[in-house]
């Protein structure tokens, strides 16, 4: 595949960082049951000084999604509503949906069926919208080489 994809993993949409290796696709499942069992679970307090960041650039060159009270609603319960977990990112035709495909044959990843296009289209509608379209796991192949992040 042409391209390259990332998984990202986000603790929230303010601390998210590109995983360049396969290290953690979720940490333990709200029941407490443990995720994807042989990768690392998600580090909450950040990248370690070795590890890349994110850039930050970008997001300074756009407005902030409206955010309300709480970024999630930091309730496990059925039908509670969410940001995601993981972004998927990649350019187009990079094979952003066959990696989709492979994570949510887990039984634990709940992922959209279409691209919410949030960053690219719907950035403005804030993150009440997104977290509306919400299930675990987005597809956003949409960034190609704009740098939307
Ligand atoms: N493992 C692997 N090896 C080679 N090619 C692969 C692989 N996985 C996906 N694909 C091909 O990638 C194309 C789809 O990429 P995307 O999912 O990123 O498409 S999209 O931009 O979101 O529409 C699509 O190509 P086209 O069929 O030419 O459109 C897929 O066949």
């Amino acid at each position: 595949v042409c391209g390259t994809t990332f998984l990202c993993c986000c603790d929230d949409l303010g601390r998210s960082r590109l995983l360049g290796a396969p290290r953690c696709l979720r940490g333990p499942s709200p029941s407490g049951q443990k995720l994807l069992q042989k990768s690392l679970p998600c580090d909450p307090h950040g990248p370690t000084p070795s590890e890349p960041s994110a850039p930050s650039a970008p997001a300074a060159a756009v407005p902030a999604p409206r955010l309300s009270a709480s970024n999630h609603s930091g309730s496990p319960k059925l039908g509670t509503k969410r940001l995601p977990q993981a972004l998927i990112v990649g350019v187009k035709k990079g094979g952003t949906r066959a990696v989709l495909e492979f994570i949510r044959v887990h039984p634990d990843v709940r992922a959209l069926g279409t691209e919410p296009h949030f960053f690219d289209r719907n950035y403005g509608r804030g993150l009440d919208w997104y977290r509306h379209r919400g299930k675990s796991i987005t597809l956003s192949s949409s960034f190609q080489s704009r740098n939307r992040i």
